[in-house]
């Protein structure tokens, strides 16, 4: 059974960037979780594809019973990971994947998901910032909140919790260290 890849690593650092091509590479190979929520389903989405929908006394229960990987509360409502839906992923014969922060990281170690640990780095805090900037996104209080984050990633990077770290500096040579890595051992 494939072992899942957790990725995480500083937001900018490039790991939707690095995953995209890793999916458009290898069409099918990779898959993510089903993730679980609280909020209403929009037009189309589907239960059990898009989101698995669950009514919040049902989401709380499965807190309760450790069920989660990791979850978090938005806007009112809850979404998290499952453990069960990682192991759907692998049971179909893909690789999931887990793009998550240190907390989560933290949780799927106390998990049997038997988990390989990528760190996606940034070449330099002053990189980061201009890549969050660059990119767009980020309001100013938001850029400040990242960049703190993305200290405490850095450092329990440093206290060697990851199988892997990847400084994604040239982009081309951090996708080859990140194949290396991911065929290396399934
Ligand atoms: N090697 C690289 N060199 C220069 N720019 C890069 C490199 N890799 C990614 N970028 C750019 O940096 C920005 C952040 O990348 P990306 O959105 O992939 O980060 P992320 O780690 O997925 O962030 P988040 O956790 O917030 O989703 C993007 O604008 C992307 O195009």
């Amino acid at each position: 059974m494939p072992r899942p890849i957790v990725f995480s690593g500083p937001s900018g650092a490039g790991k939707s960037t690095l995953l995209k091509k890793l999916f458009k590479e290898f069409p099918g190979k990779f898959g993510f979780s089903v993730s679980s929520t609280t909020r209403s389903p929009r037009q189309g989405e589907i239960d059990g594809k898009d989101y698995n929908f669950v009514t919040v006394e049902e989401f709380q229960k499965m807190i309760r019973e450790n069920k989660f990987v990791e979850w978090a509360q938005f806007s009112g409502n809850y979404y998290g990971t499952t453990i069960a839906s990682v192991k759907q992923v692998s049971d179909a014969g893909k690789w999931c994947i887990l793009d998550i922060d240190m907390q989560g990281v933290k949780s799927v170690k106390q998990t049997d998901l038997n988990a390989r640990y990528v760190f996606i780095a940034p070449p330099s805090v002053n990189a980061l910032r201009e890549r969050l900037t660059g990119r767009g996104t980020e309001t100013e209080s938001s850029l400040a909140k990242r960049l703190a984050a993305a200290a405490a990633e850095l450092e329990y990077a440093e206290t060697g919790a990851h199988d892997k770290t990847i400084v994604n500096d040239d982009l081309d040579k951090a996708y080859g260290e990140l194949k290396s890595f991911v065929f290396e051992e399934q």
